[in-house]
């Protein structure tokens, strides 16, 4: 059996058509662009690459956008002023501090201090409460949120269904297994100390990989006719992208798959600016 390729970057084409929709809508309203702002700091390669995706996708949605460029030994309290900055810039409605940061900055309290209704990345803990709780208010974040965008145009509908989250980070992993229960599957969230892998992927309808090892789960592993998301973003030495699925082997077997590059990644970006324009609306709605 031959997937069906779940092709990330058209989809990924049609929900930033839909936030330009939107973008145009809200310039006619209200008189100005919804405005995202990417903190980074210090020298990250992979970093540098994907901001500036981020920031040629918000232009070409016809929103504003800018970059924040901290030198690599910025203290926390040095980035958690640009962040109090952009809190209070009124045409700034969407926040992103790309991760990860340097060793000396404090992660959670940099995270923990953008405002929660700008935080377009939904890493806020008032937005994972919020996830955790049921809550439909909150920010979602991009990665999941555009996995499950993915799932539905490739006409899977979780609900009743066997969901493994392989993962468990607070961007990915987590949010993953809280969305696919908000959607009604029944969620297994295997890491590194699950005891046998192979078994848990081979019973599931749905497999999430999101561990950051090429090609650790195995195509053999995989239950005819599941539907396999891989988030994985893994840099050979020979400088090919692969992702943490084997591929080749699992779309023997697979209803339908996502190739890396051009699956989860470009979702990303699209979720994070469909994420923006839905922060603006909201803003202004809260006034
Ligand atoms: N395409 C996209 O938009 C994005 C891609 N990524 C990519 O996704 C991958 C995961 O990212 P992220 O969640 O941030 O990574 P983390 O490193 O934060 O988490 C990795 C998870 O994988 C688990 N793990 C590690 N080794 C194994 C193993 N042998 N068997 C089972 N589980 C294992 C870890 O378990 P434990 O908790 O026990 O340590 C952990 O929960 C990376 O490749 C990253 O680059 C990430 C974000 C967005
Ligand atoms: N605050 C924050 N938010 C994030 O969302 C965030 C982050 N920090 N830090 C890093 C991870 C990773 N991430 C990716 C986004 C797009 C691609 C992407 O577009 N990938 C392309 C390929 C890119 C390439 O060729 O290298 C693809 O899969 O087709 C990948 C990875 C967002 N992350
Ligand atoms: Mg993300």
């Amino acid at each position: 059996m031959a997937a069906e390729l779940i092709d990330g970057k058209a989809i990924a084409a049609k929900v930033r058509g839909e936030v330009a929709e939107k973008v145009r809508a809200f310039q006619a309203a209200h008189g100005r662009a919804p405005g995202l702002a990417v903190v980074r700091v210090g020298h990250d390669p992979a970093s540098e690459v994907y901001v500036r995706g981020k920031i040629k996708a918000s232009g070409e949605t016809g929103m504003v956008s800018e970059e924040h460029h901290l030198p690599e030994d910025a203290s926390t309290s040095e980035v958690l002023a640009a962040v109090e900055r952009l809190n209070a810039d009124p045409k700034i409605d969407g926040i992103l501090v790309q991760l990860p940061l340097p060793k000396q900055v404090d992660e959670q309290t940099v995270l923990d201090a953008i405002a929660p209704a700008k935080d377009v990345d939904g890493f806020h803990l008032i937005n994972a409460g919020k996830l955790l709780s049921g809550r439909k208010d909150g920010v979602r974040a991009c990665t999941p949120f555009g996995i499950m965008r993915l799932l539905r145009e490739a006409g899977c509908d979780p609900a009743g269904k066997r969901a493994v989250v392989i993962g468990r980070s607070n961007i990915v992993g987590k949010p993953m297994a809280l969305l696919l229960l908000e959607a009604n599957a029944t969620v297994t969230v295997c890491h590194s100390r699950t005891r046998d892998l192979a078994e848990e992927v081979a019973r599931a309808d749905i497999v999430v990989a999101a561990i950051g090892r090429p090609e650790l789960v195995r195509g053999a592993w995989i239950r005819e006719g599941a539907y396999v998301i891989d988030v994985g973003m893994n840099r050979l030495e020979s400088g090919k992208l692969v992702g943490d699925v084997e591929f080749a082997a699992a779309a023997q077997r697979a209803a339908a798959i996502t190739p890396v590059p051009g699956g989860v990644g470009p979702m990303t970006i699209a979720m994070l600016l469909s994420n923006t324009v839905d922060a603006a609306n909201a803003r202004i709605a809260a006034k």
